[in-house]
């Protein structure tokens, strides 16, 4: 997948492209859909599929203030964007300048000017322009001036519709499931292994400490069950590449030792010797356990996370 940040790195004799424009938080189930039929569009017009999206994500410029949690990292939403068959992505910086384009504008210097689209493939509910005054019906007037077809791909909806708000209303929840039904995988949580307070190891379960950027979309507090991953980045030890262990996941400030920080921990099962350290990891949420409690006693906390593990034991079994 090619990359370009901003318009000007379009090249010059740019031939015809096949257009899907978002901010795409999550790559969930709605988004995959109409990334998908942007792909098949692309692959009938033998053209490439152009992906736009904006840095930072307009709601933070149009209104000031607004810094919605992020469900992936620049990082994994790239991956999942070539996975999904996105030739190239252009990442648009969003500047109060460019929030003040008109439908007109955009259609003219983005899609028509600088991308020479042939197809535009969004979703049924997309907006855009200045004060999101244009929509489908806009998009699809302005095609007929500049020679695009558009389509507008229906939302995907369960027992609601599946957008990135609703994912982070889950999390917020703790409720992982749904988030993980809504996004069709686990949430992740990526970040650095960070030294904690050496603790872990003298209860008898070492937690890699994930250290994440600072508004990523953490779960409710509470313990997981889940996968922790070894992302293939920096120098990772050869035997960890690709790794993706069974772990218990806890989420919280560990309330029966006092002051400690809110923290994101994975426990790797029957991998006692691990060193992660500085590495870059995913901790991945697959189900709700429970609360994270005070106990009494470190006894009592031990105990408890022994039964936390025969349950992420079953409900990691494959
Ligand atoms: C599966 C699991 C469940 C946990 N549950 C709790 C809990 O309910 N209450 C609590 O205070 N700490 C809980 N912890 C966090 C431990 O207190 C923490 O891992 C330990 O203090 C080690 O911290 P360290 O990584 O800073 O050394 C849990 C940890 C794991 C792995
Ligand atoms: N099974 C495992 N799961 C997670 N981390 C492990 C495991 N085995 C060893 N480790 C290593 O031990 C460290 C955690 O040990 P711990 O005593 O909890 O120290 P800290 O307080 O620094 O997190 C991890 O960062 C990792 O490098």
């Amino acid at each position: 997948m090619l990359g370009w940040h901003g318009l000007d790195e379009v090249p010059g004799d740019w031939g015809c492209s096949v257009v899907t424009i978002g901010v795409f938080d999550g790559v969930h189930l709605g988004h995959r859909r109409v990334i998908e039929r942007g792909a098949a569009r692309a692959r009938e017009l033998g053209s490439p599929l152009v992906l736009v999206t904006f840095d930072p994500p307009p709601a933070e410029v149009v209104k000031p203030g607004s810094r919605p949690a992020r469900l992936t990292t620049a990082r994994h939403r790239t991956e999942l964007l070539a996975e999904l068959g996105v030739d190239v992505l252009c990442v648009v910086p969003f500047t109060v300048e460019f929030s003040r384009l008109s439908p007109e504008e955009f259609a003219q210097t983005v899609l028509a000017d600088r991308l020479r689209a042939s197809a535009v493939v969004v979703g049924a509910d997309f907006h855009f322009g200045h004060m999101a005054a244009g929509d489908l019906e806009t998009l699809r007037t302005l095609g007929d001036k500049h020679d695009f077809t558009v389509e507008g791909v229906p939302l995907v909806t369960g027992t609601q519709t599946v957008s990135s708000s609703l994912v982070r209303d889950h999390l917020v929840e703790g409720d992982v499931e749904a988030a993980a039904r809504a996004l069709g995988r686990p949430h992740r949580v990526e970040g650095i292994v960070v030294r904690g307070y050496q603790r872990g190891r003298t209860l008898g379960f070492p937690t890699a400490n994930v250290e994440s950027p600072p508004q990523t979309a953490i779960p409710a507090d509470g313990v997981y069950a889940g996968w922790l991953r070894c992302l293939p980045v920096g120098n990772i030890p050869a035997a960890y590449g690709g790794a993706r262990w069974p772990a218990a996941i806890s989420v919280g400030t560990n309330p029966t030792f006092d002051g400690v920080p809110r923290t994101v921990e994975a426990y790797a099962l029957d991998h006692d010797d691990l060193d992660l350290y500085g590495a870059h990891v995913a901790v991945e949420f697959g189900a709700r356990l429970r609360d994270n409690l005070r106990f009494d006693s470190i006894e009592a906390l031990v105990a408890q996370i022994h039964a936390d593990v025969v349950q992420v034991r079953v409900l990691t079994a494959s």
